[in-house]
């Protein structure tokens, strides 16, 4: 609990004055309610004991002065509190995802972003209410028992270390009760997570799903992991109820305690009726905030389990470090000197070396799984290599400015990615929207047609998967994007694969033409597209089996020849 306040104290730094006007809200609140049960003592002994009339309309006053105090400072706490911790919330919320999306390529595919997405809602609100509501209800709670212990000691102090002795004795139950209150939040945000989860990949693969009748059994599956997540909910109901019957047993005794020993003292003449009353009143006022407290302490577990899970995901750091050598200038030369790649040990690519031009279009074929596209995402730097060096010109990748990189690369990957918007902002996607060039871009990518014909032209919005779109015309938005960034390193990664034989060939021959200027990597299973190409390496099992021109190739490389036999049958 010391963490996680230390955690979010420094954010209220921000709220100095909101944070005072709470607290003025809180002191009223305290200070009613604890005047509130003062005043029984002047009301019994005055009014009904010394009956005297002038106070039979003062007292009413001061409750209704004190009433409307208490409400009135309710209210001014309850907003501020609350605007200071959706507040903070916001900004924790925003730097979560500020740091999540720092994160390497590799994170991402083995996070699932179903969890993600919980991380960044679920377990983030859960701690809404401790930052907020949560902090300023202890804070209140807290000054209340204070304003309320001072008139019961004002009032009796023996009978005060009765009536508090409960206090101490709460603690232990308590304590093992809030335990295993944050072992279950624990289990809950964790049941919540796969709910998310599933429902994020129930409605990702929602065709296949259909396609295969299995509804069914997706229901039932989402049914276990909702049944898992009702019995941790309700374990944590019953926990948390206990506190509250606790509390009111320990009390019941201390009362008992009180009464027995404050109505000797009445009957003896050492205490007024009144005094009495007052003392009772406060004693009994004293148990709601202490009750919150304990019941505040176990909600609270809730809360630090969540920041458990946010702060995992903070503690995540990238591998991939930026360099700081900016990519200011024509890149006439990429090099790859003895590069070999591992995922989890595994090798991927062994011993690549390689050299391209300015100007030279290097294809890359082979067997499935040879890894073509593990080679060009070093390129962009989705992945480092374990051994050897690429080099851009004289930079080393490892020094160069990240962004300063990737602002020079273009990629087209097999998974098309479409953003819910206009197809201007998917084509200028992360760059200034001149319509003018995206308009170019989307004739070069044969797109312009369909795209023309749609209700609003480039205007037009597109959903997040681009299902009002054919693969082939998602595949040519995603080319229009590669080109509109004018890049001087252009990496197709399978980006003509969806396209009719006749539209490959025409967009085949735009790439052999804006290529001139560039450094271009083509990754392709249909060989007719690469034949242009200035050098053709062979994969296979993650090896440069073969290199060189068509020709070359088609005469020395016995699995060129292979793959190209593949390819006619
Ligand atoms: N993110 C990853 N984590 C673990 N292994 C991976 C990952 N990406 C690729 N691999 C493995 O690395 C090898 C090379 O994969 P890669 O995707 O580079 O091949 P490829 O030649 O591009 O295949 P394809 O033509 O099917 O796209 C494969 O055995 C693949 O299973």
């Amino acid at each position: 609990m010391k963490d996680f306040f230390k955690q979010y104290i420094p954010y209220y730094k921000d709220y100095k004055l909101k944070f005072f006007y709470a607290f003025i809200g809180m002191a009223l609140v305290a200070g009613g309610t604890s005047g509130a049960a003062y005043v029984v003592k002047p009301l019994l002994d005055e009014i009904f004991i010394a009956k005297d009339l002038t106070k039979l309309y003062t007292i009413p006053a001061l409750v209704i002065g004190l009433y409307f105090a208490k409400g009135l400072g309710k209210y001014v706490q309850a907003y501020y509190i609350s605007f200071i911790g959706q507040d903070i919330i916001r900004k924790v919320r925003d730097k979560l995802l500020k740091h999540t999306l720092t994160l390497d390529i590799e994170f991402f595919q083995k996070k699932h972003g179903g969890e993600l997405i919980s991380r960044i809602t679920n377990d983030i609100n859960k701690i809404q209410s401790a930052v907020s509501s949560q902090i300023a209800e202890f804070i209140k709670e807290f000054l209340t028992i204070f304003a309320l212990i001072f008139v019961v000691i004002y009032q009796s102090a023996e009978m005060a270390f009765y009536g508090l002795i409960v206090m101490p004795l709460a603690i232990f139950p308590l304590s093992r009760l809030a335990k295993k209150m944050k072992k279950l939040s624990f289990d809950s945000q964790e049941k919540i997570s796969n709910i998310t989860t599933h429902l994020s990949e129930t409605f990702n693969n929602i065709e296949i799903i259909k396609a295969n009748s299995t509804e069914q059994i997706e229901t039932e599956k989402f049914e276990d992991h909702n049944k898992k997540y009702f019995h941790v909910s309700i374990k944590a109901v019953k926990t948390n109820e206990l506190v509250s019957p606790i509390m009111e047993t320990l009390g019941a005794l201390a009362i008992a305690t009180v009464i027995i020993l404050g109505g000797t003292k009445v009957i003896e003449g050492e205490l007024t009726v009144g005094e009495f009353f007052s003392f009772m009143t406060a004693l009994f006022m004293l148990y709601t905030p202490i009750k919150t407290i304990s019941s505040l302490y176990n909600k609270m577990q809730g809360a630090l389990a969540a920041n458990e899970r946010i702060n995992e995901l903070f503690s995540v750091k990238s591998n991939i470090i930026s360099g700081n050598e900016k990519l200011n200038e024509d890149i006439k030369e990429i090099t790859f000197n003895d590069i070999c790649l591992n995922y989890d040990e595994i090798p991927a690519l062994k011993n690549i070396n390689l050299h391209i031009k300015k100007g030279e279009t290097l294809a890359l074929v082979g067997d499935s799984g040879g890894g073509k596209s593990s080679l060009v995402n070093l390129i962009i730097r989705f992945y480092d290599a374990h051994k050897g060096e690429i080099k851009f010109n004289n930079h080393n990748i490892r020094d160069i400015d990240i962004k300063s990189l990737r602002d020079i690369v273009s990629i087209v990957t097999q998974r098309v990615y479409i953003f819910n918007d206009t197809v201007c902002a998917n084509i200028a996607y992360g760059q200034e929207i001149n319509e003018q060039k995206v308009i170019e871009a989307l004739k070069q990518a044969h797109a312009y047609d369909f795209v023309n014909s749609m209700e609003k032209g480039i205007h037009t919005k597109l959903d997040e998967f681009g299902t009002n779109l054919s693969g082939g015309q998602r595949q040519r938005i995603a080319i229009a994007r590669a080109l509109y960034k004018n890049p001087q390193i252009l990496i197709l990664d399978e980006a003509t694969s969806a396209l009719d034989n006749e539209s490959e060939s025409i967009i085949s021959e735009v790439i052999d033409e804006i290529s001139k200027d560039k450094i271009t990597f083509i990754i392709a299973h249909r060989l007719s597209t690469i034949k242009h190409a200035t050098n053709i390496a062979v994969f296979k099992k993650g090896q440069i089996v073969c290199i060189g021109n068509e020709q070359k190739l088609k005469n020395e490389c016995e699995e060129y020849k292979r793959l190209h036999n593949l390819a006619n049958i």
